[in-house]
């Protein structure tokens, strides 16, 4: 049997149309929806296998993305949001009725990523943002009840559709983030 990571990636990646001009996150509620508009495509779309990171029922992994911070907007139902661990660098604003996570705001200005926040491209009405690009925090799934065996299969399947599998996030990211350590450190 094939390994199942996320239902939105499962049947192989769906590439983005290029020109995704952003959309609707509606949450899982059958009403009262919580919706947040984006605006613009998504970057850095990837999967997370980290525990923290919400993902839909049965999925080992999480799809998730950064949108500049301004491009987002609650619409509709934003009474329904809580953060979920204040203390985390990400705040996560869910949903409290179906507990889906709409956005993911980083606070504190000193933060490589501080300016973006996380969204996850699976929960916009419209099709066509960009495609997960590689997939980390890889070994963390093992924290949500994932045997190490399986791990051998999850990187094979991981590496079948295309997602280069980290341990942290892509070289290119981890990159950014020592960059602006080094800019702090010197300054
Ligand atoms: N092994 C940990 C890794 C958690 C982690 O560091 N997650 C990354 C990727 S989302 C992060 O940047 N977390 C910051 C946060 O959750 O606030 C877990 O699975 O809980
Ligand atoms: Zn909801
Ligand atoms: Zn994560």
């Amino acid at each position: 049997m094939t390994v199942a990571l996320h239902p939105s990636i499962d049947n192989g990646v769906k590439q983005g149309s290029g020109h995704f001009a952003g959309g609707t996150l509606v949450c899982k509620c059958k009403d009262h929806q919580v919706k947040v508009g984006v605006k613009g495509d998504v970057a850095h779309n990837h999967a997370c296998g980290c525990t923290k990171c919400w993902k839909p029922q049965g999925a080992t992994f999480s799809v998730v993305a950064v949108v500049p911070r301004q491009n987002v907007t609650v619409l509709e139902n934003g009474d329904k949001l809580q953060i979920v661990d204040p203390s985390a660098v990400i705040q996560r604003h869910a949903c409290k009725a179906c507990g889906t996570h709409m956005y993911g705001r980083i606070e504190n200005k000193n933060h490589p990523f501080y300016g973006l926040d996380f969204i996850h491209p699976e929960l916009f009405q419209e099709q066509g943002s960009q495609a997960p690009q590689f997939a980390a925090f890889v070994s963390s799934v093992i924290e949500s009840g994932v045997k190490p065996e399986q791990m051998a299969g999850i990187r094979a399947r991981l590496k079948e559709i295309g997602l280069e599998p980290y341990d942290c996030l892509s070289p290119a990211l981890m990159d950014a983030i020592a960059t602006h350590v080094a800019k702090a450190k010197a300054a």
